[in-house]
């Protein structure tokens, strides 16, 4: 049977770590301060935005929260970017994904200074992250690279298959596999015969927002599963993995809720810690 990966209590334990790095900052009068901007009334967003506040808070770091109408126009949304940019005592912007239709993410995602990327998502940090010249790595790919480390489970040679294409997880989990020597597959909605790469996994990851997706039959005898989505079925929270069975023919699992989600959380914050670090070492 299958042990699991702790990601929530990894989270916690990095979040001591971190505390104390934050508490050196404000020793030198420096507080960590972000803001996330959350366009409309998504309701998992504002789960999630409330959820990083919780954790901020825990470690010492200001968030602020943008909450924009659901009627926003971009031009406004620009706007308030631009005016986060060049505000000294701002060190990270986010902007919460999905947005309303009227407004392009991706352009809003480009108006974000890069130096103030806490979701590394802007078009420079993602090519710093394919060239292996990066600063702050999206917070749920860098998230599993370090629960991975965690469990001193090595990626170097291994065959992994990525289930999902988003800019915001599964190409950057491939860039982050890639680089510590990974063979990566990146399979998608059109991949044919998912089973025949996922039974030669030795690691599968799956982030399609898909339950009970990744099933039994799919997965080799004691390879590693990381269920990165985040589904409600019935009331209840699940992943895209049927986790009761898999856990039994896998090595390590991670649970839903439980083990990617509060890594992610807890990344984000690392990555205003560290831009604000930088902003500092830099004046
Ligand atoms: N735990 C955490 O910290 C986080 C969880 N999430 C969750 O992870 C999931 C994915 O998020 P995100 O990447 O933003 O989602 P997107 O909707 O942007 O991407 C989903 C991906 O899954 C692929 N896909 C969908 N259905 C299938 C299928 N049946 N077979 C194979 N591939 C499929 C899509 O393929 P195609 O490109 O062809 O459409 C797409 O590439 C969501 O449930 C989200 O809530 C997201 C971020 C953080
Ligand atoms: N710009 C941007 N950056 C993001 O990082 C981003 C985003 N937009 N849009 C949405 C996705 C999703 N996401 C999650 C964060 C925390 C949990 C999380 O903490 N989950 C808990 C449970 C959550 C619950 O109880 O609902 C867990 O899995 O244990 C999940 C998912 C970040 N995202």
């Amino acid at each position: 049977m299958g042990k699991i990966l702790d990601g929530k209590a990894v989270a916690n334990l990095l979040a001591q770590n971190l505390k104390e790095k934050v508490k050196k900052l404000k020793s030198e009068g420096i507080v960590p301060h972000f803001c996330v901007i959350n366009i409309g009334d998504d309701p998992a967003s504002k789960i999630y935005v409330r959820m990083k506040k919780r954790r901020a808070e825990k470690i010492g770091i200001v968030q602020d929260v943008y909450q924009l109408s659901a009627d926003t126009s971009q031009e406004e949304a620009l706007k308030l970017i631009d005016k986060l940019n060049s505000d000294p005592k701002i060190n990270g912007v986010m902007v919460q994904l999905p947005a309303p239709d009227q407004i392009d993410a991706d352009e809003l995602l480009a108006r974000i200074n890069p130096d103030k990327d806490v979701d590394g998502l802007t078009p420079a940090n993602t090519g710093r992250l394919w060239m292996d010249n990066h600063f702050v790595e999206p917070a749920t790919a860098e998230g599993i690279i370090e629960l991975l480390k965690h469990y001193h489970i090595s990626l170097a040679g291994k065959n992994v298959v990525i289930i999902g294409r988003s800019n915001i997880v599964g190409k950057p989990l491939a860039a982050l596999m890639l680089e510590q020597d990974a063979t990566v597959t990146i399979a998608h909605s059109k991949t044919q015969n998912l089973e025949d790469l996922t039974k030669h996994a030795d690691i599968v990851v799956s982030a399609t927002g898909q339950a009970f997706l990744v099933t039994a039959d799919m997965i080799k005898d004691g390879a590693i599963v990381v269920d990165v989505g985040i589904n409600h079925v019935n009331g209840k929270l699940v992943g895209d993995v049927d986790f009761e069975n898999v856990k039994e023919k896998a090595s390590y699992i991670t649970p839903v809720p439980g083990g990617v989600g509060p890594l992610t959380v807890q990344f984000l914050m690392e990555a205003v810690v560290k831009l604000t670090r930088r902003q500092n070492d830099r004046r």
